[in-house]
Formats: C-alpha cells, structure tokens, sequence
C-alpha cells in the first residue's frame, strides 16, 4: 500500500481521485490548500503528490518547491485547468512527473499514479533542468490543442531529443523552437536559425558548412558555417523538406558524427548542437516517395510537435488578437466587439501571422479608440485555384465528391450511404486527433468537441487504439 496526497480545492476532483487511489488499495489524503498540503506532508510522507496549479493563497507551482524542501524525490503530479506555456514550462521546470490537463480521465491520472509508483530512483521523473532567465513571453494560447502543444514543448525543451515541428505556415513552429530553446539546459548557447527555402542548392552547402578562403570564386574569406556557429546551442531548420539531396548526406554525416567538413577545408571541425526543425509539408510522405532520406528523417524527428491551424482553434483569435493590439496601440485602442465577431469568422489562411498584420493594419488605420472591421484588411485568400485546388479542404472537397458519387452510384448501399460515408471520413479525422493529441484520448475528445465516452466508443467501432498516458 503506497500513500498519495492529493492537493486540490475542488472537493469533487478530490473525492473521485481518493476513491481511484483506494479501489487501487492505496491510503489518501486530501487537502484543500498548498498550507494544508505542505503541514499533511510533513506527517503523512506521500509517496505521490497530486497537486492542482490554481490554489487559494499560495499556487500550486510555488508550491512545489515548499514540497520538495520536505522531500526531494516525492514524485508530484500537476494538474491544470489552464495550461498555458508558462505553466508547463514551469511544472517540467520543477520537476514535475507528469502534467495532466484537466477534465482529464481516470485512466490517465490512474497511469501516471501507477507510473510514479514504480518510479524509485531519483532523476526518473521529468528532467529537472535549471530555470531560465528568459522568459516564456510571446506564445499563447488558450485552446485544448495549444495546451495539448505547449506541454509537448515543455517536455520536450527539458530533452535534448531531435524535434520536428509540423503545421502550416505562420501557426508558430520558429516560436515554439525558440521557446524550446529558451527553456532547455542550452539556453546560454545561441539558437541559430536557416531557411533551407531561402538558400539555392550551391549556397545551402557553404551556408551550412562554411568555407575556406579559396574554396570558390568569390570566397575571399573563410567563414564559419551555420553549423559550427551552433556548437553548444541549437540548429532551427525552418523548411527541413528543402533540403537538396546532396546536403541531406552530408547533414546526416554531421549529426551522426559531431562534425563538418567546411567547403574546400582538409580537416573536419567538431560541433555539437541539438536540433529543431520545421516543415509545412507532409515529410512522412516524402519520405514514402523517397524524396526526403528516411534516415535523416529519424534523425531530425525524434519527437514531433504538429502545430494546429488558427482557424482548428478559435479560442485562441480573440486572445492573440488583443494581445497584438497591446503591442501595436501602446494600450490606447481596442478590438470593438464587432471586430472581434468578424475576426472569428475568417479562416485565417495564414494563420497568425496573418492575424499579427491584419490588426497592425487595423491599428494603422484606427490609431487609437475603438478598432472597427472597417480599419481590417481583406482576408488572405486560401491560395486555392479552381483547376488545382492546393490547399487540405480544397483536396479534400474534391475527394469528398467523388466518394459521395461512388457511394450513392452504388445500389447496394441504398438507404445506408450516410452511415457509410461518415465510416470512411471519421477515422482518418479521430486517427489524426488522436496523434495530435499525443494518443490520449482525454485531450483528443476535448479538441473534438466530443465526450471521451462518446470518442472511446467510436475508437473502438474503428479498431482504433488509443495509448493512454504518454
Ligand atoms: N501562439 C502565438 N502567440 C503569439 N504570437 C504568435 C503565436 N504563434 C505565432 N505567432 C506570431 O506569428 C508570426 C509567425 O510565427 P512563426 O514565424 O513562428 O510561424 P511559422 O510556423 O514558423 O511560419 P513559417 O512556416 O512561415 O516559417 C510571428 O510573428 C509570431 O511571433
């Protein structure tokens, strides 16, 4: 029998957790307080803590720390209602086990209890990694799937894993590698960024491996590459999938072996540098058609972080949209209701960059007051033409016609096409909510909109599995 304190001042997560952890065969107590936590502690010895962030008087992240004075190893689980970047950061900061968002589900909390049990030796939790100076300014987010995202790079700012960042242009993956960057043990290291769509294939060369003086016309100095400026911090490549063939080698050869050879240099230089990157596109698929080396793919993706679209999460245009009229209007102008009513409805093609520009715009015209939907330029057009749709919902609109006309040509479905037609389209959306979820189904159903017992069941109908915790 283990003992688990559980620290929370909403009495019904405390009496659904204290039964979980009794029908478990464990002792519990619950406090409704960090006080009163910290004073149960010191009698009681926990051998988990599960501790919710937003407390009455003191908070449950400056909690931590009066915890960890009575125990440094007591593995703590966070539990959040708002999870926002800081808030993660800061958890992983401290050395939190697990951060679980809430609603979550039993099995989740009742996996990373068990989980922190047979954790014994110390530094098995959450890498505890120094504070950093820099702080988390700059993303937010208050939607599920940005929370689901921002404990994702929290977790993985702590690693030293190869990230990949996927998602459409503007939704914030060089941000996200620079807060990884700000929060991980290098952030005293430089955080060096490359375009790789930027650079043509005979420059991409010598801007990634520098050059001797020499090396080639024009070459009237030796130069240090991207790479080797990296040493000890880290490597951003924004646009990983434009990367030549010829250099996806000889980039593989540097991650492999921790140097480069500098172009029309004899002796290799050593570097070292964790790396980021970021893609628009889907690499999985150009690797399948051998456009991208999988070798290097593995290499680059260790662990992937795929951004949403602004227009999947609408929670959060309000919140950007007057964070940047902050910015931009020193404070003296403000989104107008109506304003706020029409920057929902826009599809926000790209993403919040476009958002960033359309309310500098707005502010240039409004200067101060009430900021109107006069004052907004026209929305981004989706880039889609009608003889080649480009975009995901223009493909998709092509290929949902044409399955709808294969389905309703078919006798033998009659009277079933709608059943059959949703079987065909919800498994791939509950399967990519699902990865992008981190295969929880908790945080899943939440972007959804489903309930989880309502998304556990179509899971199954699928044969889907879903992987619990992570
Ligand atoms: N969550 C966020 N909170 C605040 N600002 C954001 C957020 N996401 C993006 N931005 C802002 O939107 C702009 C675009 O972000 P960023 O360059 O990180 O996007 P990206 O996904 O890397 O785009 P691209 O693929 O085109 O390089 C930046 O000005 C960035 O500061």
């Amino acid at each position: 029998m283990s003992k688990i304190l559980v620290v929370d001042d909403e009495p019904s997560i405390c009496w659904g957790l204290s039964r979980l952890a009794e029908s478990l065969g464990h002792q519990v107590q619950v406090a409704s307080s960090a006080e009163q936590g910290v004073t149960l502690a010191a009698e009681f010895h926990p051998d988990v803590i599960v501790l919710d962030v937003r407390l009455p008087g003191v908070d449950g992240l400056t909690a931590m720390k009066l915890f960890r004075r009575l125990s440094e190893q007591t593995p703590i689980i966070v539990i959040t209602a708002f999870g926002d970047l800081k808030t993660a950061v800061t958890a992983v900061e401290q050395g939190a086990f697990e951060y679980i968002l809430k609603p979550f589900d039993l099995h989740e909390i009742r996996t990373a209890i068990e989980r922190a049990l047979r954790r014994t030796p110390p530094g098995a939790s959450a890498a505890t990694i120094a504070a950093s100076s820099a702080g988390v300014e700059g993303m937010l987010g208050c939607s599920p799937a940005m929370q689901v995202a921002f404990k994702r790079i929290a977790l993985a700012a702590a690693s030293e894993a190869a990230v990949l960042l996927t998602g459409e242009s503007g939704v914030g993956k060089e941000l996200a590698a620079l807060a990884m960057h700000r929060h991980s043990p290098r952030a005293t290291g430089p955080f060096v960024a490359v375009n790789m769509a930027a650079l043509s294939a005979n420059l991409a060369e010598a801007e990634l491996f520098g050059h001797v003086e020499g090396a080639f016309t024009g070459a009237t100095q030796t130069r240090r590459g991207l790479l080797a400026q990296a040493n000890g911090g880290t490597l951003f490549i924004d646009e990983v999938a434009e990367i030549p063939p010829s250099i996806q080698v000889k980039l593989l050869r540097a991650l492999d072996q921790g140097e480069i050879l500098p172009v029309g240099a004899d002796r290799p230089v050593k570097t070292e540098f964790r790396v980021v990157s970021a893609t628009h596109q889907d690499l999985h698929q150009l690797v399948d058609r051998g456009e991208f080396r999988h070798d290097l793919f593995y290499r680059l993706c260790t662990f992937e972080i795929s951004l949403p679209p602004l227009r999947d999460r609408p929670q959060d245009v309000p919140l950007l949209a007057n964070y940047f009229a902050g910015q931009f209007g020193n404070g003296r102008a403000v989104l107008a209701q109506e304003t706020i009513d029409e920057l929902l409805r826009r599809p926000w093609y790209g993403n919040v960059r476009e958002l960033r520009k359309a309310i500098e715009h707005a502010l240039v015209l409004a200067r101060s007051g009430s900021v109107l939907p006069s004052h907004l330029p026209a929305p981004l057009p989706s880039f889609q033409s009608s003889s080649s749709p480009k975009t995901a919902e223009g493909r998709l609109n092509e290929a949902v016609t044409e399955l709808a006309q294969s389905l309703l040509k078919n006798p033998e479905l009659n009277g079933d096409v709608y059943d059959r037609f949703l079987q065909v389209v919800e498994k791939p959306l509950l399967t990519t909510a699902l990865s992008q979820s981190g295969n929880q189904c908790a945080p899943a159903a939440r972007v959804l909109g489903l309930h989880r017992t309502t998304l556990k069941r179509k899971l199954d109908q699928h044969g889907i599995a879903d992987g619990g915790a992570e």
